[in-house]
C-alpha cells in the first residue's frame, strides 16, 4: 500500500524532535531510550549503521513508551528486518524506485527522503504525504523549506541532517514541518560516559522547543 500517512501522523506529531541514533552497543540501548523517553522524546529512530542496530532496536522497543523506527533503510531485506526487530516505522535517505516499490509490501510506513522539488512530486504521485528533508542543511535549510510550502503545500516535511537545537527551532515555525530529526541530543562524550543524565535534559530541552 502507499504510505499509512495517517499512521506516520500520528507518531511524527507525538514530539518535534526525532533523535538520529548510531549505537552499537547493545547494553546501552535500554538507558539510552529510557532517557530520551523520560526527556520527552518518545521516537526513536536507530539507524541500521552499525553491526548490533537490529539488536538496538529490540532492546529500545521494549522500554515503555518509545515508538521505534529503522533508519538509513536502503532496500527490501532492511525493511523486513525493521519489522522483524519491532519497528513502527522507517527513514530512507532517498526514493529509489525500488524502495518505494518494496515499502508497498511492508506494513509499517517509510518516511523516505527527498531533496528537490521533483523529488517530492515523485513521491507524492506515488502516495506520499510525508517526507524527509535531507540533508536539511547542506540543502539549503529553512528556506528551501519555506518556498515549498506553497507550491507543494500538501506535502509535510520532517528535516534533518546538521540540524541543532536553534536550527530546529526555526524549522518547527514553518507551517510544513510536523517534526526534525537529529543527532545533537546524544553527543558522543555523553554516550562514551553513559551519562544518562545529560542526555534526558538535551531531549527534555528538545521536547520544548515547538513555540
Ligand atoms: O541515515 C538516515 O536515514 C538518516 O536519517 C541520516 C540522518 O539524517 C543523519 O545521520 C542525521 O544526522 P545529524 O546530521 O548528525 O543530525
Amino acid at each position: 500500500m502507499p504510505q499509512d500517512t495517517a499512521a506516520l501522523r500520528s507518531i511524527l506529531s507525538l514530539a518535534p524532535v526525532v533523535p538520529v541514533i548510531i549505537l552499537d552497543d547493545v547494553s546501552q540501548a535500554r538507558p539510552l531510550a529510557e532517557a530520551l523517553v523520560a526527556g520527552g522524546l518518545p521516537i526513536l529512530e536507530v539507524t541500521l549503521r552499525t553491526p548490533n542496530a537490529l539488536k538496538v532496536m529490540e532492546e529500545m522497543a521494549k522500554v515503555t513508551g518509545a515508538i521505534v523506527g529503522s533508519g538509513t533503510v536502503r532496500n527490501a531485506l532492511h525493511m523486513r528486518q525493521s519489522v522483524d526487530a519491532g519497528c513502527r516505522f522507517m527513514v530512507s535517505p532517498g526514493i529509489s524506485p525500488r524502495i518505494l516499490d518494496a515499502a508497498d509490501d511492508i506494513g509499517i510506513p517509510l518516511l523516505p527522503g527527498i531533496a528537490t522539488p521533483s523529488e517530492a512530486m515523485t513521491a507524492s504521485e506515488r502516495g506520499y504525504g510525508f517526507l524527509k528533508f535531507f540533508p536539511a542543511e547542506a540543502n539549503g535549510g529553512a528556506p528551501v523549506l519555506k518556498a515549498l510550502a506553497s507550491p507543494l503545500a500538501d506535502i509535510t516535511f520532517c528535516p534533518t541532517g546538521g540540524i541543532d537545537a536553534a536550527k530546529a527551532k526555526v524549522y518547527l515555525g514553518l507551517s510544513n514541518v510536523i517534526c526534525v530529526g537529529g543527532s545533537w541530543i546524544m553527543p558522543a562524550d555523553a554516550l562514551a560516559t553513559n551519562d544518562w543524565a545529560r542526555i534526558e535534559t538535551l531531549a527534555r530541552e528538545a521536547s520544548q522547543l515547538r513555540g
